[in-house]
């Protein structure tokens, strides 16, 4: 049997909640949709944002503490419940699905690397599809600083995946000046990081937090592990088989 292609599949907020206040279930049923259709030839491992999303859906804080432990306790509210949604509904498509907490301080120790490999390949093997999504309770790096994006790569170069797919709120990596005409016109193919980030702007979306930098620095990350990185429109149906297929606009950074 030929090896599959294994792909890093990493979810925003903004892509989750289809840009809304609620987490939409349609869009959790596209992606179990593509990963069916592609399940014979690509293995999957997802990391998937979206805790805070959902908990902000019905539960309104209380605290004089910082704003950043608001919003751990909400992800700790809300990780559950994503969980449960993403669970419910692949089942719905056939899928096995599992979660997986991590850190950035993770990636730091040989051990936890070790075990975070040894753990996930079981459940690949045996066709379990991993969300992983940042262990918000005891780390506070994406919820301030960043978001998963940087998660997705280190994941990704450790597991040695063959291909990296952000998918964001808008058709890949625009160039400046096209934002700045009101014409968004995607950079199809790039290599060089440094042109790249010069066409970054300071605009993020509703929900997310890092913004198209820290995509760009993730593509970095995992560049450096060998791995491309295509950054897609997860809005639109069918967001990955029509990457695929060449038949929408999004960013190769190879
Ligand atoms: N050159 C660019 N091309 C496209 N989007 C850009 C660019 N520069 C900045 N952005 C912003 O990056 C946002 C995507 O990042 P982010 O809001 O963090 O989304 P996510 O929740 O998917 O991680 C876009 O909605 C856009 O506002
Ligand atoms: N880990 C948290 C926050 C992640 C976050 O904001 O990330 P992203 O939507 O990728 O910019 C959550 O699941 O809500």
């Amino acid at each position: 049997m030929q090896k599959k292609k294994r792909i890093l599949l990493k979810i925003g907020s903004n892509t989750l909640t289809k840009e809304t206040d609620n987490i939409s279930r349609g869009k959790i049923e596209d992606i179990a949709n593509q990963i069916a259709k592609l399940k014979d030839t690509c293995e999957f491992i997802i990391v998937s944002s979206g805790a805070i999303a959902v908990a902000k859906q019905f539960v309104k804080l209380e605290s004089l503490q910082s704003e950043v432990f608001v919003k751990q306790a909400l992800a700790s509210i809300g990780q559950p419940h994503l969980i449960r949604i993403y669970q419910e509904i692949f089942r719905e498509y056939g899928l096995l699905s599992s979660q997986c907490l991590l850190s950035y301080s993770d990636f730091e120790k040989e051990e936890s690397k070790t075990n975070i490999t040894n753990t996930i390949n079981v459940l690949v093997n045996n066709n379990y599809i991993p969300i992983i999504n940042e262990n918000d309770t005891v780390a506070t790096d994406e919820i301030k600083f960043g978001d998963n994006d940087k998660l997705a790569a280190l994941t990704a170069s450790l597991l040695e995946v063959d291909l990296l797919i952000i998918a964001t709120n808008t058709n890949g990596i625009y160039t400046k000046e096209s934002i700045k005409q009101k014409q968004p016109k995607t950079i199809e193919e790039v290599t060089n990081f440094d042109d790249l980030l010069s066409e970054v702007v300071s605009s993020k979306s509703s929900h997310g937090s890092g913004g198209m930098q820290s995509k760009i620095e993730a593509a970095e990350v995992a560049k450096k592990a060998n791995i491309e990185t295509w950054i897609v429109n997860g809005l639109e149906d069918h967001f990955m088989t029509n990457a695929f297929k060449n038949k929408v606009p999004f960013t190769k950074i190879k």
